[in-house]
């Protein structure tokens, strides 16, 4: 069972806000569209649901092309950021929503509901009210409705940016479980690279209406596309290098990396190199920021260059200061010069 999405063009009157883009999502994975605001993500997901119309291109199941099935016929299950729960009916009611529609008896409407509660972590919340649910309860009661009539496709748009920053990562972490554990194919909008790298199997990278970059997700996170995509994935600073014989070559002294030879260049994120007395990179500390549980160093290494690495905050060196820094292959992306 696949979802098949070619060419796909979408316009807001005489504005294109989608342009060209296409992308499978086979059986039980879970496929990520990750750009910045503005970039065409929800029309992108509102566009194969069926909420908007296309401009261009089409939107298949199996082969079947859904351009006159209208959404409720679609079998796709959405989740949007404020869950719009029913507020007149108490949690059961939301999540049996669905199977009653589909002429579900009573019976097999309770065993759904319970067994879908059980699954999202709200077993025995069936009669309580979903005014008096937190934030994070209201969105599993929306996965939850989403989920009861056992859609062949979920849609969710940023399911997790009505939650507070504390519990979003735990809630990551469940949803990632709970969308395995279900085994439904899922297409996920999100502006959040880590949320994207912690819950989808591959991901597209989106930006003015089109896809730069789509794979699985260490493969883009690894090897992003070009500049624009690696700053995207948090990338701040770009090294020129060379590799030869799986050695990687550049100011930063030498680093063991699975890449074919030639001229190549080094994405660091900041958690790519840190402070470390047995490190083989020698440099002078610039200035120093301090953050919740690290310090943020400015380093200027060999040849001038200027990065930034981490240090633990009981560290605490000063500007001027001769420092030694460690580089970590899994913070550091690699790209080939345009
Ligand atoms: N109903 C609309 N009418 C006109 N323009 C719209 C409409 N909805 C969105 N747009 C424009 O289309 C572009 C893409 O919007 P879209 O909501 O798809 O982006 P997004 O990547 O999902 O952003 P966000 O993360 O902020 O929701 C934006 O420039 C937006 O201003």
């Amino acid at each position: 069972m696949m979802l098949t999405v070619t060419d796909v063009t979408v316009h807001y009157g005489t504005f294109e806000a989608v342009s060209g883009a296409s992308l499978e999502i086979g059986d039980g994975e879970v496929f990520a569209l990750l750009g910045p605001s503005g970039s065409g993500k929800s029309t992108l997901l509102r566009g194969i649901a069926g909420l908007e119309p296309l401009t261009g291109g089409t939107v298949a199941w199996d082969g079947t092309d859904l351009a006159t099935t209208p959404v409720h016929r679609r079998g796709f299950g959405l989740v949007f950021q404020d869950g719009q729960l029913f507020p007149h009916r108490d949690v059961a009611g939301n999540v049996a929503f669905g199977p009653r529609m589909h002429g579900a008896s009573r019976e097999e409407r309770a065993a759904r509901v319970r067994e879908l509660l059980e699954l999202v972590g709200l077993a025995g919340y069936e009669r309580r009210r979903v005014t008096e649910l937190s934030g994070g309860q209201a969105q599993r009661v929306a996965l939850a409705r989403a989920l009861a009539p056992r859609p062949r496709l979920l849609l969710l748009d940023e399911p997790l940016s009505g939650v507070d920053a504390e519990l979003r990562e735990q809630l990551a972490v469940d949803l990632a479980g709970l969308l395995r554990a279900a085994g439904v194919s899922t297409l996920l909008v999100t502006h959040d690279q880590e949320e994207a790298f912690a819950l989808a199997d591959r991901v597209a990278v989106l930006d003015g209406g089109r896809i730069l970059q789509a794979g699985p997700v260490r493969e883009v996170w690894r090897r992003p596309a070009d500049d624009r995509v690696a700053r995207f994935l948090g990338v701040t600073t770009v090294v020129d290098a060379h590799a030869a014989d799986g050695v990687v070559t550049s100011p930063l002294g030498t680093l063991s990396m699975n890449v074919e030879d030639g001229p190549v260049r080094l994405g660091l994120r900041p958690g790519a190199l840190r402070l470390d007395a047995g490190g083989d990179i020698a440099g002078e500390v610039v200035s120093l920021a301090h953050r919740r549980d690290h310090l943020r160093l400015t380093v200027r290494v060999a040849e001038g260059l200027v990065v930034q690495a981490m240090a633990p905050v009981l560290a605490d060196p000063a500007p001027g200061d001769p420092v030694r820094l460690t580089a970590d292959p899994d913070g550091v992306a690699i790209t080939r010069p345009s």
